[in-house]
């Protein structure tokens, strides 16, 4: 069984510690008959047997030995019982921590394409959740089982050791509880799939509202969205009492069976001890074992609501597990190189899902050359700079570096290439120091106050309560747009690599401290290639050549000064953008 192997090729490291818990439960629930057996010795001896007065004179020490012998059973038990306890937990624990690495690391080495199709909420749900679930299905659901299952079996092998005929009259119950439990396991199964579905649905909204908690306070739509949590919490749980409360129509028929098993010892029982057949301490070791045989039936609900639960968890951990990346880093043991920065674009179209957003792109950048990149929103200006990296793989055509497609390239070496600072800022919980410094830990103070000097960002971190200390970020002092620009502008200079990749990093500054970034990328002090997406004509006017980008096609190529001359795309953004000359063209026509 899947489920099964899956869990025994996680337990490496553990096993045997996991076995040594398997085998305790084994040896605790055999144990659990040796009570009954002294009980009975002592009742047909000493309470009623014929000869019970007489052996109270002469065997006192057999019953002191006997009930001594209850006594440490039952501390030998309480002691196997802790000690399995123990062992279930650690080896599952420790499973469960190496599991979690595991997956981190595969959601880690995922690409684009993967997190474009999974929602930040259901990963969660399965690295917490659904992790624990397995756990528990470790340490609490497969114990139950395998106790339950020698607890019964070892009864069974008591009662026929007593007397067949009581044992098989006792058994014709087995098979109608087999029946209902298979017919419980097959509807409840379907309804923890839902159940596990809604769960990751309600997380995910829980957590893109408060990511998204700005936004909300922002349009004021806090009722809205309380009303959208409502509904998903009430979906939840209706989905959680439904498969909850299908236990309650078949528990009528297991409990009627349990308790029938007491009503046939009755009957068959006490006819057999008029009888003579039994005696009445084989009667009474029956009656105190038979929970052995009616508490199982009694559990199996619980017991097959928490397998069906954790087959859910697990299908899910799986879809992380077994993920397989589109883009791989092959780690070949290469000493890391660094590149010229020479970038070829040939003849390269790209899709997402489907849909073409790149058609038929070619361009070309000399290392060291700074190229613009300018086009309507939407026009595929992002795209293009992510197959750089390789955040994607290009649907037809190549992207080369220093003459190499990217696709050869170990992935590692090329990322180590490229500094970039994307077009939505994310900064981390940590200082502003640890957050320049995120490339290159080792990078010494003075070289992150001189790239967040170059970076425009020197003078307003200066002024923070803790300068370059203050910690920023989701926890941290709230920062502008601007700021957070130039503190990520800072982060991708700081790493020094030949190739510099800018997503509209300065769409949020004012004009007089981007005149200064410009100024700063053109004198920096190592050999790099820029890529700047803009829409300002103020960054784009001074780049070696500049690309216009129309529904995914390159519509216009040249300098500043050439395409103000081709009167096309960028003569209209720059007429526009150069107030009152914008508006004579517009009235002009
Ligand atoms: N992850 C994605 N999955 C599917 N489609 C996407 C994805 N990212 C972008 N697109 C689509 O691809 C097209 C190009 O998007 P891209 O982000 O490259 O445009 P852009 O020119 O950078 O836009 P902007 O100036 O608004 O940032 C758009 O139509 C967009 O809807």
């Amino acid at each position: 069984m899947f489920e099964i192997k899956w869990l025994w090729q996680n337990l490496q490291g553990n096993r045997t510690r996991y076995i040594l818990a398997l085998c305790l439960s084994v040896i605790g629930s055999s144990l659990t008959i040796a009570n009954p057996y002294l009980g009975q010795r002592i009742i047909d001896t000493f309470i009623a047997g014929d000869d019970a007065r007489q052996n109270l004179i002469d065997q006192r020490g057999l019953l002191i030995a006997l009930c001594l012998g209850m006594i440490g059973f039952s501390l030998l038990r309480t002691g196997l019982a802790y000690l399995t306890t123990m062992q279930y937990e650690r080896s599952s624990q420790n499973t469960l921590y190496n599991v979690r690495i595991y997956l981190y690391n595969k959601i880690q080495g995922q690409d684009m394409e993967y997190y474009d199709h999974n929602r930040t909420g259901d990963l969660m749900t399965k690295m917490t959740g659904d992790l624990e679930m397995v756990r528990h299905s470790m340490a609490w659901i497969i114990k139950t089982i395998i106790e339950s299952l020698t607890i019964f079996v070892a009864a069974l092998i008591y009662f026929f050791s007593i007397d067949a005929v009581l044992t098989l009259w006792l058994l014709i119950l087995a098979p109608p509880v087999f029946v209902v439990a298979f017919l419980f396991a097959k509807r409840v199964r379907p309804m923890y799939i839902d159940l596990r579905e809604r769960l990751s649905q309600l997380n995910s909204t829980t957590q893109e509202n408060i990511a998204a908690n700005r936004v909300i306070k922002a349009f004021a739509r806090e009722e809205f969205e309380i009303e959208k949590f409502t509904a998903k919490n009430a979906n939840f749980s209706k989905a959680n009492k439904t498969a909850a409360l299908v236990w309650l129509d078949y528990f009528p028929y297991l409990e009627t069976f349990a308790q029938a098993f007491n009503v046939i010892l009755m009957i068959a029982g006490g006819y057999l001890v008029i009888k003579g057949r039994i005696t009445f301490g084989e009667y009474a070791a029956f009656s105190s074992l038979i929970w052995a045989v009616s508490n199982p039936m009694r559990n199996i609900g619980i017991i097959i609501n928490d397998i069906q639960r954790f087959f859910a968890s697990l299908a899910k951990i799986v879809e992380i597990y077994y993920a397989k990346p589109g883009i791989v880093n092959e780690h070949r043991a290469v000493e890391k190189r660094r590149y010229d920065g020479n970038i070829r674009f040939d003849h390269v179209s790209f899709k997402y899902d489907g849909t073409t957003v790149l058609h038929d792109v070619s361009f070309s950048v000399q290392a060291g050359e700074t190229i613009a990149i300018m086009g309507s929103t939407g026009s595929g200006k992002t795209t293009i700079v992510n197959l750089i990296p390789r955040f994607y793989d290009v649907s037809e055509g190549r992207v080369l570096i220093d003459g190499v497609d990217v696709r050869e390239l170990e992935l590692d070496e090329l990322r180590g290439n490229i500094g970039i600072a994307t077009q939505d800022v994310l900064l981390f919980s940590d200082t502003i120091d640890g957050n320049i410094a995120y490339g290159d830990p080792e990078l010494p103070e003075e070289e992150t106050v001189r790239y967040a000097e170059l970076a425009a960002a020197h003078d307003f971190i200066r002024k923070m309560p803790d300068g370059y200390d203050t910690i920023v970020g989701e926890r941290g002092v709230g920062l502008s747009g601007g700021q957070k620009q130039r503190i990520a502008l800072a982060r991708a200079m700081a790493v020094r690599r030949p190739i510099l990749i800018l997503d509209d990093t300065t769409s949020a500054v004012d004009l007089e401290t981007e005149t200064h970034i410009q100024q700063s990328l053109r004198s920096l002090d190592h050999d790099c290639t820029k890529i700047i997406i803009a829409q300002r004509v103020s960054t784009t006017a001074k780049a070696d050549r500049i690309l216009i980008l129309d529904n995914g096609r390159i519509i216009e190529e040249g300098t500043h000064a050439e395409l103000l001359a081709k009167r096309g795309y960028y003569y209209d953004v720059f007429m526009l953008q150069n107030e009152g000359l914008g508006r004579q063209v517009a009235v002009s026509g």
